[in-house]
């Protein structure tokens, strides 16, 4: 039987909290996916605490830097053994490259393409004149050329890309269970339902809010799951 694609976001500041919130829906998930958020507060000892459940554990760091020191990043997290960690493409080739190299053996490297946060006025307010599909797809070729594993990108952009990378591993948040019934996607711009980011060609759907803020989070991971 395929693994759950579904990774929960636990972006919770405390990581009680979290590892509560983790144990509850362990049965219902098929990794964790630990950001920014809870690597600057509760770091290594954080990431080792949430490894105690046997799930895999994707460090969705988002690097972005100089490519020496985002390999030196990627060197110190190997302790860590994540599953996936992500960089951001706009980094550029040299920087994709040099984070595979250090990459650890099991580790999975993808790029950042177009924040799901972001839609077409924000992408032209930074300069880039691209509709997000476009952009995604172009940042997405530079990933697969650099010898990325693969990206992250919204619902809508996964199945075009998946025409053009037919075995990249492509993660897709920015998902939304209840968008057909107009319920608020909070911050997020490019939203699809887990069900229509599967079938499009995800191979890793992450889901933050829809579980961590529902009134019963084992409900709703159960809900999703049936989705799928
Ligand atoms: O383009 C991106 C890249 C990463 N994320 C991360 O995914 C989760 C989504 O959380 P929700 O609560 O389900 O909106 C969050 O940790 C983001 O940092 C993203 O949303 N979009």
């Amino acid at each position: 039987m395929n693994r759950n694609p579904v990774y929960l976001a636990l972006d919770l500041p405390r990581l009680d909290a979290a590892e509560a919130l983790a144990r509850k829906v362990a049965g219902h998930i098929g990794g964790i996916k630990l950001g920014l958020e809870f690597f600057c507060a509760h770091g290594h000892h954080g990431v080792l605490e949430l490894h105690k459940l046997g799930l895999p554990i994707f460090l969705d760091l988002k690097l972005h830097d100089i490519p020496n020191t985002v390999a030196a990043a990627m060197q110190a997290i190997h302790v860590l053994e994540p599953a996936i960690v992500t960089v951001h493409a706009a980094g550029g080739r040299a920087m994709m490259e040099d984070a595979k190299a250090a990459a650890g053996e099991h580790c999975k490297v993808v790029a950042v393409t177009v924040l799901t946060s972001l839609d077409e006025a924000d992408l032209s307010a930074t300069g880039i004149s691209s509709t997000a599909h476009d952009q995604a797809l172009r940042l997405a070729e530079l990933a697969h050329s650099a010898g990325l594993d693969g990206i992250v990108c919204s619902g809508h952009e996964v199945g075009a890309v998946r025409q053009q990378w037919k075995d990249g591993f492509f993660v897709v948040p920015g998902l939304r269970p209840n968008e057909s019934t107009g319920k608020a996607s909070g911050d997020q711009k490019r939203t699809v339902t887990p069900r229509e980011a599967r079938d499009a060609g995800a191979s890793v759907l992450v889901v933050g809010r829809p579980i961590s803020r529902a009134e019963d989070p084992l409900a709703a991971a159960r809900a999703i799951e049936a989705t799928l």
